[in-house]
């Protein structure tokens, strides 16, 4: 359906950003959710080697070397023609084997002679799946960002405005420069959406074939969209306004719609930040609030966990006892600490989330203090999500604790979950190095099957057996002495992930102690990103990092590494989920060069201790006196704990989603859109 629909818009309706292409998404009956999830959770995972769009795929790149010579033939103008027939072509067959194939030839021909590089089989494998709609796992490091040019070009040329989304603007900025001179030899304008642009820069980025643009940036441009249209945001009000507006009227939307994405790092987008939504808000001054909030934090300490409120560390929240509510009542009644208009359920809410302040929120942890501000670290990409706050008095309550001004109030304007919005494409693709864990959810909710593509070259990847020391303390030894090993004597460079900011800085403080030279980086310490990254494949360089290094980081070889054994890396923590760990492996041992890995973890971190605490007290006790836990019961004891949070958060997802959809109809139910 998407396809017909997608290739019914004329270039030049899509130009003039009329109509503001998107699909109406409405929440899928029970039982379609559930044929969706039966097939593909478990019925097409079962047929997938009878073949269907693999065994096209595979014939697409035989036909795709086919073209090869002829393409390798013409000269950049004849190439140019050439590009210009096949549009109609592409466009007449949608997308048709044979018209992709000969135009995948001459990209590859094309970014051969501007970018030096030419797309490998593997990657125009993947380049058919994602023009026609599927989540692509590639290995971590095969290419996806290049592979990804040949369905934008294609998709770009027929006159389809494409999205390229992905984690950061980081990310969104290096893709879009280094791309830019292959669209440019089509002629198609290709840019880059970064938190800095105003809204006028914006549109003329979306006005161009191709964006580049991180998940939250785009969302937050189509949330202003949908603000700006107000009341004119259903199709049927925006056709007629667009009718009667004379010509040249400028729209109040800066995106053309939403035709085409390719996500990059789909699980992490699809999945991982699924479960906060994305609400536009503005503040409001939050001066009568500030005296309950301080209040609430005083209250607060003179609580007892396990009596008056129990802490629920799996689902980060707090929850009052019955005792914990009398005593609130009381306070209430006393009243003569309280602002006078606070109310009994105002006031349990202040403290509940003041509770949660004191805690459940440690700095450096979830957040950092920079410039006087309580910035959130989000876990699985370990940057700063600017902008972005904890809702419902959280966000003040942790900005009372750290002494600092608070901001105010948030009220939200609109709002909405990246599973409501990627559904709303005509046409979505998504990339990832890991995705099969998440394909049932995937396919369940976004519609997109998932196909794994071959590799490129066989993985030359050299894993040690995971340990799982005693404690902290004995971790940071054994990292201290593998780093020793590996980087000093063995002179290969070394990067060593952490989950969290704080355990970055510790670290280095304990390498700094046994003088091996580092370098940091986390959500703290950002700024020179580009050159650390730059450099951390150099022989003998150390690099601590938190997820910031994780998913879309390519660190590149330096002279004479392969032949030590390229890059080690070094897990000193397991991840909420198994696929966040796969990712810090995968900057190890690239498209087939060597490398190597260990998980050099301990028993009381804080993933065993909150998803799986009674296995692990158990094994703890059973194995006191060995010290470490064997590699088989490490096994056993990550997959339940790791099993237990990913159900954990399946199920907070789900909730969100339902939540928000409830919300929506409440919504266009008042005729207030979003
Ligand atoms: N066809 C190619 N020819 C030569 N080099 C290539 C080719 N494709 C990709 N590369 C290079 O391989 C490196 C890895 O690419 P990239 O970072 O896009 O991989 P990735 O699959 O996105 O990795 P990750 O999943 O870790 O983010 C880059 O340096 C890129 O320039």
């Amino acid at each position: 359906m998407s396809e017909s629909l997608l290739l019914r818009l004329s270039p030049r309706d899509l130009a003039s950003g009329r109509p503001y292409a998107e699909r109406d998404e409405r929440p899928p009956a029970w039982h379609d959710e559930l044929a969706l999830g039966l097939w593909h959770g478990g019925v097409r995972p079962a047929l997938r080697m009878m073949g269907g769009r693999a065994a096209s795929a595979r014939r697409v790149v035989a036909m795709t070397r086919s073209h090869q010579a002829e393409m390798a033939q013409l000269d950049d103008a004849q190439l140019r023609q050439r590009a210009a027939a096949l549009r109609h072509e592409l466009r007449r067959s949608r997308f048709g084997a044979a018209a992709t194939a000969a135009f995948f030839a001459l990209v590859r021909e094309v970014a051969g002679r501007v970018l030096g590089k030419r797309h490998y089989d593997s990657q125009v494998h993947a380049g058919w799946l994602l023009l026609h709609g599927a989540l692509v796992e590639m290995a971590t490091g095969e290419g996806k960002t290049f592979a990804a040019t040949l369905p934008v070009c294609a998709a770009a040329l027929v006159g389809l405005p494409v999205h390229v989304v992905t984690v950061n603007d980081y990310l969104a900025a290096r893709d879009a420069e280094a791309m830019a001179p292959l669209y440019a030899f089509f002629g198609l304008r290709c840019g880059a959406i970064v938190h800095e642009l105003t809204r006028e820069e914006r549109r003329l980025v979306y006005a161009g074939e191709i964006a580049y643009c991180s998940n939250k940036e785009l969302t937050f441009d189509y949330l202003r969209d949908r603000t700006a249209l107000g009341d004119r945001a259903s199709p049927l009000h925006r056709a007629l306004a667009q009718a009667v507006a004379p010509a040249g009227t400028p729209t109040p939307t800066v995106l053309r719609g939403l035709a085409f994405a390719i996500v990059d790092e789909a699980d992490s987008v699809f999945i991982d930040e699924a479960r906060t939504p994305l609400i536009l808000s503005a503040t409001v001054p939050g001066s009568e609030n500030a005296a309950l909030v301080g209040w609430a934090l005083a209250f607060a300490a003179t609580l007892r966990p396990g009596e008056d409120f129990e802490i629920e560390r799996a689902l980060m929240r707090v929850r009052l006892s019955e005792l914990g509510r009398e005593r609130v009542d009381a306070a209430l009644e006393d009243g003569a600490m309280l602002p006078p208009e606070a109310t009994r359920r105002g006031c349990a809410e202040a403290v509940t989330q003041a509770l949660s302040a004191r805690w459940l929120y440690h700095r450096d942890q979830q957040y950092v203090v920079v410039e006087g501000k309580v910035q959130i670290v989000d876990e699985s990409t370990g940057r700063v999500m600017a902008d972005r706050a904890w809702e419902r008095g959280l966000h003040q309550a942790i900005e009372a604790k750290e002494g600092l001004a608070a901001t105010g109030e948030r009220v939200t304007l609109a709002r909405i979950t990246y599973q409501r919005f990627f559904r709303r494409y005509l046409r979505l693709a998504g990339m990832s190095g890991t995705a099969t864990e998440v394909a049932a959810e995937i396919g369940r909710v976004y519609g997109l099957p998932v196909w794994r593509v071959p590799l490129h070259r066989p993985s030359q990847a050299r894993r040690a057996a995971p340990r799982c020391l005693r404690d902290g303390e004995a971790r940071w030894s054994a990292v201290v002495d593998s780093v020793r090993r590996h980087a000093i004597e063995q002179g290969r460079p070394v990067l060593v992930g952490t989950r969290t900011v704080l355990a970055s800085e510790q670290l280095s403080l304990r390498l700094a102690a046994a003088g091996i030279d580092h370098v940091v980086l986390n959500a703290k310490h950002d700024r020179d990103e580009a050159q650390i990254v730059a450099r951390a494949g150099a022989p003998g360089t150390v690099t601590v990092a938190t997820n910031m290094a994780g998913r879309g980081t390519d660190i590149q070889l330096g002279a004479g590494v392969a032949e030590r054994g390229g890059m080690h890396v070094i897990l000193t923590e397991y991840h909420e989920s198994a696929r966040i760990d796969r990712q810090l492996f995968g900057r190890a041992a690239r498209q087939g060069d060597p490398g190597s890995g260990e998980a050099l973890v301990s028993a009381d971190d804080e993933l065993f201790r909150v998803h799986a605490p009674r296995l692990s007290r158990f094994l703890l006790r059973l194995h006191a006196a060995r010290g470490e836990l064997p590699t088989a019961l490490l096994w056993l004891l990550r997959r339940v704990a790791q099993a237990s949070s990913e159900a954990r958060s399946r199920g907070a997802r789900t909730a969100s989603l339902k939540h928000d959809r409830r919300l929506a109809a409440m919504l266009s139910f008042s005729g207030r859109g979003e």
